[in-house]
Formats: structure tokens, sequence, C-alpha cells
């Protein structure tokens, strides 16, 4: 192996049995005490990647695409039906909470365990120990038995043995969701430490704005493959894409099941969804609405600084005067992060053919990370609705800068 590269991946696939039902029922556990039918369960096929020395990297996809089972090949934890994992230099695992603890022995006794199993001596523990249990905060529990620890106590000791056993590789399994935000941030800085020294990072993690800030790189896993392999900013707008429709798609499946309703049933619920979410005289009514792109393509996730236009189709039912459109945008916590429409702009006698669209566009989309929801409405020019449209639509913003707040505001630093 290259003396460059710290893991290596080659043709790896790993298949799981999956045992079928033996059934519940005493009777059916008896008839079928010898069933040993099971499944056949491929859940990677043949991956390959190749991790440079001192590149931290995250591993993304949906619930059971296999990101796991990744990390324990490459810690050794499990090993692959076909390929090789080579791995270069010492490797340190957060990838099952408490996974190595002994319940009955305290937390002192466990780091020894612990990181005896990461391949220190105990003069190397010794000389580290002090170091560990002040990270960990957890000086006034250290002689009490783990069981007694919570989750997130459990969680403080394993991440502050894990970073302290001077690993060259460090893979860590969704670990930082545990415990509370300002020990999280400790962590973080932590890794970022460890990562400016030169040690090789692998993050699993759903939260790919904890990738964006950490990783130079992010490999999205899909159905046994490797998807994409790049940089997060380029990787992460074509899986959010693909889970957005993903979960579209489930949202119509799941409607197409629920039994038909009669006519009043149905008469009833949109009139209720129309009074919570929309109102108006509907003299004219928006019909469609899309969030596209720079080269006209439909999309649910935006760059910050990226291109975004707004389509909106209208029909005129009754000829109106004067008609106005606007938009209101809205973090997912009720913020009211914009709101404009084309009376403000000065846009003024606007005229509505029967039916047609109108287009927001904005240039450059400065809001920052998070989930969003756009109100639309076409109303007169005194803001009377002819169709106001409450959470027509959702969004998201990722970045990979880390500013605070809603929005990036242009700006420049000057020292003197
Ligand atoms: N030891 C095992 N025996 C049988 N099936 C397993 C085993 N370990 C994992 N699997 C299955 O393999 C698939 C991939 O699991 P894995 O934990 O790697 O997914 P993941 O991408 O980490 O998912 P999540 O995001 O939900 O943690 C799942 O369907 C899981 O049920």
């Amino acid at each position: 192996m290259n003396k460059d590269i710290a893991i290596q991946v080659n043709k790896v696939s790993k298949t799981f049995k999956v045992y079928l039902d033996k059934g519940t029922s005493l009777k059916e556990k008896l008839l079928f005490k010898h069933r040993r039918s099971y499944e056949e369960r491929s859940v990677l096929n043949e991956i390959s990647f190749s991790v440079r020395k001192g590149e931290a990297i995250g591993l993304i996809g949906q619930n059971g695409c296999g990101k796991s089972t990744t990390l324990k090949m490459l810690s050794k934890i499990m090993y692959p039906d076909k390929g090789t994992v080579e791995t270069q230099g010492r490797i340190s695992a957060l990838i099952e909470l408490g996974a190595g603890f002994h319940p009955d022995m305290s937390g002192r006794e466990n780091i020894y365990i612990n990181a005896a199993i990461f391949g220190l001596n105990k003069q190397e523990i010794d000389a580290r120990l002090d170091r560990i249990i002040e990270f960990s905060e957890l000086e006034e529990y250290i002689d009490n038995p783990v069981r007694t620890y919570s989750s997130g106590m459990y969680m403080r000791l394993a991440f502050a043995v894990a970073i302290n056993v001077d690993a060259d590789i460090l893979l860590i399994d969704e670990i930082l969701a545990v415990g509370d935000a300002s020990f999280q941030a400790k962590c973080f800085n932590k890794l970022r430490e460890i990562k400016a020294k030169g040690t090789t990072i692998v993050i699993v993690s759903h939260s790919l704005s904890q990738i964006e800030q950490f990783c130079n790189r992010s490999i999205w896993i899909l159905n046994g493959k490797i998807k994409q392999d790049g940089k997060p900013r380029d990787v992460h707008p074509q899986y959010l894409d693909y889970m957005g429709k993903q979960t579209a798609d489930e949202e119509r499946k799941e409607e197409s099941l629920v039994p038909a309703a009669s006519t009043d049933e149905l008469m009833d619920t949109e009139k209720s969804a129309k009074d919570e979410n929309r109102w108006g005289n509907q003299e004219a009514q928006i019909t469609g609405i899309r969030l596209l792109d720079t080269n006209g393509e439909e999309k649910t996730s935006f760059r910050t600084g990226e291109f975004m236009e707004i389509e909106v189709a209208y029909r005129v039912n009754k000829p109106v005067k004067n008609p106005a459109c606007g938009i209101g945008i809205f973090r997912n916590d009720g913020l009211q992060c914009y709101g404009t429409n084309t009376g403000i702009d000065h846009l003024n006698n606007i005229s509505l053919s029967e039916t047609g669209y109108i287009y927001c566009k904005i240039e450059n989309n400065q809001l920052l990370p998070g989930e969003y929801t756009l109100d639309l409405a076409l109303h007169t020019e005194d803001g009377f609705a002819y169709d106001y449209w409450r959470f027509a639509t959702k969004f998201r913003m990722y970045s990979d800068t880390q500013d605070i707040g809603t929005t990036r505001l242009s700006h420049v630093w000057e020292i003197q």
C-alpha cells in the first residue's frame, strides 16, 4: 500500500443472513423448530475507496445503507465476504456506545481496559489517565461502576479514551449525537485539533452540517454501491435532492393507500385544509409552485449564495384589477426571514392572462443553512387575498461556512 494512504478498501462486499420467522406462538415455534430458512441480504456490493493520511471523510446515506457496516470493517470488528480492507497505523474507534466497557467495573478500570484494546500498555495508560479523566469531566464519578452512568456519561468516557490513545486513524459513528451541547462543542474542538495534527478521520453521521464543517470529502452509499465521492458541497446537494424525491414518492404512495373517502368527506377535508393554510376569494388562484436552479431544474435544496427561482403558476377565474404577488420565507422554528411583493418592488399595473407563470428570481440567496417554508400569495395592491397559500412549499439551505444567524451579510474584514 502506498505510504500516503491510511485506508484502502478494495471491491468489498458484505452480505448478511436474515433468518426467517420461526413463528411467535408455542405451536409455531415447535412446528418450525428446525426451520433454517434464511434470506441473504446484500448490503455492500464491491465498493472501493481510499483515504489519504490526514484526510477527514464523512460516510452518508439513508438508514440501513451500510455506513456502520463499512466502519466496522475498517475497524476489523467485522470482515468482508469478498474484497480487502487495508489500513496503516493505530486505529481508535467510537462505534457502539459503551462497547468495550464492563458494566460492573469503575470508570477508571474501564479506561485501562478500553485503552488496552486500542493497543496501549499500562505505563502509556498511566501517563494519559489524568488527561482522560479531565476531558471526560467525570472526576466525581470515576470510581463508580459504569452501569450507574447515563448514556451521556458513557459517551464522555468513551470519547475521552478514544481521542487520547494517539491513534493514526479515528473512526466515529454518530457518537456526537449523544451528550449536551457544550460537551459536543468541546469534542468538535478536540477533533479539529486531532485533525490538524494529521490524524485520519472517518465519520458516519446523519448531520450533514457536522460533515460539512469538518470533512474534506463525503462518500454517499446507495444500494450497496458508492453513488458519489467528492467534496461535501458537491455531494450533499445531490443526496438531499435524492432524499427529497424519495420522501415525496413515499408520501404519494401513502396517500394512494388511504382508502377512498366519500365525496362529503373529501369536501370536508379540502375545506379544512383550505381553512387552515389557504384563504382568499379565489378570483385568481395559485395552481403550482416550483423552486428552480440556474439551469431551470427543480430542486429542494440550495447552497447559501446560490441562485434560486420561485415559479408560481396561476389561473385567473374572474378579471382582477391591479393584482400583486408576494412571498414570505419562514425558518422551521417560525421565524420570518424575508417577505416582499411586487408592490413593494414598485411593479405596478400588472396584467395577468387567463393562465401563466410569475417568476421571482433570487440572484444571490444568502439564507443560512436550515429548513425553510415558503408562503405565496396573489392579492390586491392593498393586501386583500385572492389566494394566500401558507406553507406552499419547503426547501433546505446548506453551506460549508459556519456563519450564525439567518442570513449571510456581504462583508469584508480590514485589520489596521
Ligand atoms: N450483524 C448483522 N446481522 C444481520 N444484518 C445486519 C447486521 N448488521 C447490519 N445488518 C443489516 O445491514 C444493513 C446495513 O446496516 P448498517 O448498520 O451498516 O446501516 P447504516 O447505514 O449504518 O444505517 P443507520 O443510518 O440506520 O445507522 C441493515 O439492513 C442492517 O439491518
